[in-house]
């Protein structure tokens, strides 16, 4: 298996001190794995942190990604931050269509196709995030609600070496409530064949990391499912010695 990733999403969380904190935990705590291969390291703290955070890792092996960006490049959109401004801070991914951006902020797949194709352009590798709800999985609808996002969600072009998607479901964020093993594999495995059915052999190419309740203790049950490439972790990425332990887990490559 190639190289797995590890992401934080920090969310609405961390003021300054606490963003120096966890980043200077999570440069000691690699700093003391120098030379063990490790997966890839991605730590998204909220925008305000973005340019410290950035300062703080320049030089290591971690590396910084926004929560969202807006679609367009610049110009009279108060309040949003383009894809090219989070670059700036020294960003290198974004996360889009996370479902709490789709719950609260009412953004459709096309809106996060959108976004995708400007954070692309301004040469941020887009995590474009899938997932159904409780509602939807109950109804069984959970392979057509997760089949149309990938639809709506994925520009042309989108299935290249960098691309990720993080399968997400909604009832398994924040909850502690992880998705089986084999809900994790069969959604992974039906993600993989819609994203070859959409871009061909490209599809093979896309990363696709499971999100939810990720935490130190089912860390290695989830990264050795096969077509998991690695977790996109909310909680407890905000506790560095959790955070630590589940980039343990994970497959080096
Ligand atoms: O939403 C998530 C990551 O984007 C997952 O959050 P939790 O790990 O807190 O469930």
């Amino acid at each position: 298996m190639s190289r797995q990733m590890i992401a934080g999403n920090w969310k609405m969380n961390g003021l300054t001190a606490e963003a120096d904190a966890l980043a200077a935990a999570l440069l000691r705590g690699v700093g003391e794995r120098a030379g063990a291969p490790g997966a890839e390291l991605l730590v998204c703290p909220p925008f305000t942190q973005i340019a410290a955070v950035s300062r703080l890792l320049a030089g290591s092996d971690i590396r910084v990604g926004g929560q969202d960006c807006s679609m367009h490049e610049k110009g009279a959109h108060t309040g949003d931050v383009s894809p090219s401004m989070l670059r700036d801070l020294g960003a290198t991914h974004v996360i889009l269509g996370h479902s709490e951006r789709r719950q609260n902020h009412n953004e459709l797949d096309e809106t996060v196709r959108e976004k995708c194709v400007a954070a692309r352009r301004a040469g941020l590798v887009p995590i474009v995030c899938v997932g159904e709800t409780a509602e939807q999985r109950s109804a069984d609808g959970h392979e057509e609600t997760v089949g149309w996002q990938l639809k709506g969600s994925l520009p042309d072009g989108f299935a290249d070496e960098e691309a990720i998607v993080a399968y997400e479901p909604v009832w398994a964020i924040g909850t502690g409530r992880t998705a089986t093993a084999e809900d994790v594999a069969a959604m992974h495995g039906f993600i993989r064949a819609e994203l070859k059915r959409q871009f061909s052999e490209s599809g093979e190419k896309v990363r696709i990391l499971y999100g939810g309740s990720v935490n130190a203790g089912n860390a290695a049950t989830l990264l050795a499912i096969p077509e998991v490439g690695g977790a996109l972790v909310g909680g407890a990425s905000l506790k560095p010695d959790d955070f630590l332990q589940i980039l343990s887990a994970a497959q080096g490559g």
